[in-house]
């Protein structure tokens, strides 16, 4: 841990960032993240890193400030700027930073194409937006400076993409970025937190990010913050990790899996124009406890006359003598998911290409579906 040790003497002398009893320290399978190196009270600042400590788009290097309008996202220009930084300042922090073997082993961006095929829906539609976003940066990166590695610019790019906090600039008539995706700041310490659905409170304001803790914690546990209420297809994708499931301990409370594999192809294309025209195509969503309304309007269209659904649908009908029908309907659904789901974790597990990290975390992820939609159904039958 000396090179932390390092990190944190240049970041408390000379960035300003005030630490209050917590450390780094590696843990099992989840990288560096943050102890707490006594007991916390409750509502105790345990971090603040001022602005000027920060990494955003207005501390972009001079040769690089002219690109800020016509590159396609401030995420690529980021990773622009760590891959062109040789300064022994930063070097301080990159020595700190997860490697690019831990990318290969960990990010689906980084899985062979058998095992990407093997995703989860929602998780290969991430995906694929993250790579459409990674090749119009990387075009733009290379158009500049031919003489960048694909590969660093990829690791950096990655860099970005998992240590990055939600930034608009709290300072009196800032301009806020029109893009949400554009509000981005790299942060000196605080991307040492690992995350859990529950965690210390971060709040930003003109003297920095501040984080304070949640509740009290005992010296020696790990303290986290929430990157936010996502699915576990979406942590996978985006930071090449998942929580335990919704059923397990310290398990992801926001996590579902995305129906609509498997309602989509039960529906006749009369059926299929009503819920379009209704703005109710596509997003069908099983979460820990039930099936969301979307879920909810789909499965009657298949299963009602029109007129019947209509009236579900305008809301004069609560739709409470019918549930008996949508049930039939969404036990078939259910039960078709998780017959498939066990077999795509065998399937993950047979194949030969990537990591053995890859295929692991990728058939847990199915297991973790398998029993999610297990539980819906004992729900149904019980
Ligand atoms: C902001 S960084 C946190 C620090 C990081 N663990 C490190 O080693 O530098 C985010 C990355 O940490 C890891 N991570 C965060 N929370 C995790 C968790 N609950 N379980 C496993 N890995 C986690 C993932 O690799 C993620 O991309």
């Amino acid at each position: 841990m000396e090179d932390h040790e390092k990190f944190r003497e240049w970041v408390t002398a000379e960035k300003g960032v005030k630490i209050n009893g917590i450390t780094a320290h590696k843990f099992e399978g989840r990288g560096v993240g943050i102890i707490a190196e006594k007991r916390l009270e409750a509502n105790t600042t345990i971090l603040i890193v001022p602005i000027p400590a920060l990494r955003t788009v207005h501390t972009l290097p001079k040769s690089l400030q002219p690109l800020a309008k016509s590159a396609p996202t401030i995420h690529g220009l980021l990773a622009l700027m760590l891959v062109l930084d040789t300064t022994p300042k930063f070097s301080l922090w990159s020595a700190v930073l997860p490697t690019d073997s831990d990318f290969q082993s960990t990010m689906p961006l980084h899985y062979p194409p058998s095992l990407q095929d093997l995703l989860p829906t929602s998780s290969k539609t991430l995906l694929a937006h993250q790579k459409e976003k990674l090749l119009a940066d990387w075009e733009f990166a290379s158009s500049h400076y031919p003489k960048i590695p694909y590969e660093d610019y990829l690791y950096a790019w990655l860099l970005v993409n998992t240590r990055t906090f939600y930034f608009v600039s709290p300072s009196p008539g800032a301009v806020t970025p029109k893009n949400h995706d554009d509000c981005m700041a790299l942060n000196p310490f605080a991307d040492y937190f690992n995350h859990s659905s529950v965690g210390c409170h971060v709040s930003l304001t003109t003297s920095g990010y501040t984080i304070s803790t949640n509740r009290l914690y005992s010296k020696g546990e790990e303290v986290f913050i929430s990157y936010g209420n996502h699915s576990n297809d979406f942590f996978l994708t985006e930071y090449g990790f998942i929580l335990p499931g919704v059923e397990e301990e310290a398990g992801n409370e926001w996590d579902e899996v995305l129906l609509d594999d498997y309602i989509l192809p039960l529906l006749s294309s009369e059926k299929k124009e009503r819920l379009k025209d209704a703005g109710f195509w596509g997003k069908y969503i099983l979460d820990g406890r039930e099936v969301c309304y979307r879920t909810q309007v789909a499965l009657r269209a298949q299963c009602l006359s029109a007129r019947k659904w209509q009236r579900f649908v305008d809301g004069s009908d609560d739709g409470d003598e019918d549930e008996e029908a949508v049930n039939e309907v969404l036990l078939k659904v259910l039960k078709r998911y998780k017959k498939d789901a066990d077999k795509t974790a065998k399937q993950v597990r047979a194949i030969k290409d990537g990591e053995a990290n890859h295929r692991d975390t990728l058939a847990r992820r199915w297991k973790q579906i398998s029993n999610l939609l297990q539980r819906a159904i004992n729900r149904i039958q019980s």
